[in-house]
Order: structure tokens, then sequence, then C-alpha cells
């Protein structure tokens, strides 16, 4: 049974509230996340006392976006192994709970391969869910590191490709210190440029059906004290009409070998218009996001939601009656196509920025050799 506690802390400002934490009260350690799913209305902490609680958190997007599944993945395992749990069971559920984000199972594999390594070479359990937890804790830092860098070479980029600054960036979905161990992807940039002085705009897209754009990226922008407005997905096409974006900035779920990018729905129409008006298209990523057992985009397993998303809205403060737990604003029995996420081709992608440099035109070549460059092997 999972067991899972919502707690409130009224006093804590938002930016005192880390995304994900480990705490260890006498009571046995926990996995403290930030309850994504009640932002921007309310800071609430949910506390995972074992694995099953953080998958339904995964599911529920509680904690959610490529780099912190990944970061929770890893600490989920050692959750398990540090509360005397099978291991290899949680680190299989953990890796179920969602398919597209490939840094969820890089996540877990890497602190499980840790907890095997340390259980072979010592046999003695509490080494090897100490090194489980080790892995959790490295894997957060680098984050925090990778996400520096991809901001530093993401700006670098930008003022490449428009000198003197001024930028006008869309996005898409969350990509900040809500996904992150650091300040995010695709986020991370703009806030670098606005830090510098050189971001005029943060085009923010709400990002139907769940609204990370409105509820998560508008409330971390506000945070920021950025210049940001929020636009419906539809009303992007006009915006570019108008000629009001200088750049597209977002993350990704997984990077294909061969550059497909799968993000959160929605970005590839924004691919193909900024194609069709001759404005960049920029996916910021870790290298742990670029999978190269996935050859192409056709080969990656898009998250299929359930209907009621679609059919229903919800907000955390009103009475809620739908089937999910939502206000009905469709008929009832409609059914509904809810994809999270979509592929964009290789060929519409200018760049693909990460913590060890750019790769651009995206090819698979480039992404092998980066990646072989890049990557280590660290347990
Ligand atoms: C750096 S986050 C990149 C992606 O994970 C993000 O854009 C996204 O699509 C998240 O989707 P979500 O369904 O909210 O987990």
């Amino acid at each position: 049974m999972a067991d899972q506690q919502a707690r409130t802390d009224g006093d804590k400002r938002p930016t005192e509230i880390p995304v994900i934490r480990w705490e260890e009260p006498p009571e046995g350690p926990v996995l403290v996340l930030l309850d994504q799913t009640r932002l921007p209305t309310e800071e609430v902490e949910l506390v995972c006392t074992d694995a099953p609680a953080l998958v339904e958190a995964i599911r529920s997007l509680a904690v959610r976006g490529a780099p912190l599944l990944g970061i929770a993945g890893a600490y989920g395992v050692a959750l398990a192994a540090v509360r005397g749990f099978e291991v290899a069971e949680a680190a299989r559920a953990l890796e179920g709970a969602r398919p597209t984000a490939v840094n969820l199972s890089v996540g877990v594999r890497r602190a499980q391969a840790a907890h095997q390594a340390a259980l072979a070479k010592t046999g003695d359990p509490a080494a090897a869910a100490a090194a489980a937890l080790a892995a959790a804790r490295t894997l957060h830092r680098e984050d925090a590191e990778a996400s520096a860098r991809m901001a530093a070479h993401g700006l670098a980029l930008l003022e490449e490709l428009q000198p003197g600054g001024g930028h006008r960036i869309l996005t898409h979905c969350n990509t900040g210190s809500l996904v992150s161990g650091g300040e995010g992807t695709a986020f991370a940039v703009a806030l670098r440029a606005h830090r510098e002085g050189r971001l005029r705009r943060l085009w923010v897209d709400e990002t139907r059906p769940l609204l990370q754009g409105a509820r998560l990226t508008a409330y971390e922008a506000a945070r920021s004290g950025m210049a940001y407005t929020l636009l419906t997905d539809n009303a992007a096409g006009s915006l570019f009409a108008a000629g009001e974006v200088d750049a597209v900035l977002i993350g990704a779920d997984r990077i294909a070998a061969d550059g497909s990018v799968a993000n959160k729905v929605g970005s590839y129409p924004l691919a193909v218009l900024a194609r069709y008006h001759h404005v960049p298209f920029i996916v910021v990523a870790p290298v742990t996001t670029i999978d190269p057992d996935t050859p192409d985009g056709a080969s990656i397993e898009v998250e299929q939601r359930p209907g009621f998303e679609v059919t229903e809205v919800t907000a955390p403060q009103v009475p809620v009656t739908g089937a999910g737990g939502g206000i009905p604003v469709a008929p009832l029995g409609t059914q509904a196509y809810n994809p999270a996420f979509d592929v964009t081709p290789p060929e519409l992608v200018t760049a693909i920025v990460t913590e060890a440099g750019a790769v651009s035109p995206v090819t698979a070549e480039a992404l092998g050799t980066l990646c072989a460059s890049s990557r280590q092997v660290t347990i």
C-alpha cells in the first residue's frame, strides 16, 4: 500500500521549498516532494515513505519533467533499499510509472546498479542502500551542474543567432527549477538571459490540457521578475505571424539517436510554425535525455493520458464534480485523444543544446559524437 502524506507549511516562501529532498526523521528516511499538482495556488509537500507512493506521485504528475523524474527515480530506489523493500521490484515499478521520459529509467538504473555493485562487493544490505543513496545524490548534484552549463551554452547560441540581446523567446510546458536539481533546461536559458539584461520577453504557452505553462512556468517566471506573457497554445501562430518571436526554446523527454525530439504535446506544431516563419527552434536537454537505444522518432513510446484530463478542467480551489475529479467541459461520455507528448523530426530542430555543448545541424553522427565524448559511467 502506497504511503504518501500531504504536508502544508504556510510559513515557507516558495523559494524555500525544494522540489525534492531526502529527509531522515526518527521514523525512518522519506522522500519529500513539492506537489506540483497544487501549484500555483498552494505550496504543499508530499512525503513518500515507500516506492509505491513515489510511483503514484509520478503518475499523478506531483513530480514531473524529465530531469526531475530521473532524480526522483534514483531516490526511489534508495528509499526501497534503505527501508528494506525488494529493490528490483521497486525499480521495475518506478521505471514503468511513465514511459516517455528516458531520464526516469536512467536514474532508476543508475541507483540500482550502484546498489547491486555494493551488494556484490560487501554482501551488506546497509552498505548497498547507502551506495544507492549516494548515486541518487550524485545524480541530483550533476543535474544542477548540467543545468548551469546548458544555460551558458544556450545563451551563447542565442547571442550568436541574434547578437545584441533583446530576445523574445517562446517556450512550452515547464522546464525550470521545478524539473531539475538546478534551474532547469530551456527555462534556465531564458533566466540567464533575463539576469544578463538580454531577455525582452518570455512568451509562455499555457500547455493544454494540464497547464504546465500557466501553472508552473508562469509561476517561475513571476518569481524571477522577468517580463513574461501567457498565451493559449493556439495563439502561437498569430504571434509568429506578427513577428513577435525570435526563438523557440523547449526541453525534451527523450531524444532518439537520429535527433527526433519527444516533448510535451504541442511542441511539434511549434516546430512547424517556427520553420515556416524562419525562427530558430532550439531544444535544451541534458545528455542523459539522448537515448542511443531508441533509433528514431517512430520508436519513441508516447504516453497516452486519461481522457478526463481533456474533457474536464481542474482547479485546486473550486468544487469538483466530474468522473476524473474535475468540472466537465464536454458532454458526458465524450472520447478524448490525449497523448502527453509529440515527436519533432530532427530536420525541424535548429539545435540541441546540452551541458556538453550544442549540436547544429542535428544529425545522428553529431549526436553520437557528443554522447561518446561526454558520457561518464558513474556508479
Ligand atoms: C526539462 S523538462 C522537459 C520535458 O520534461 C518537459 O518539457 C515536459 O514535457 C514535461 O512533461 P510532463 O508531462 O509535465 O512531465
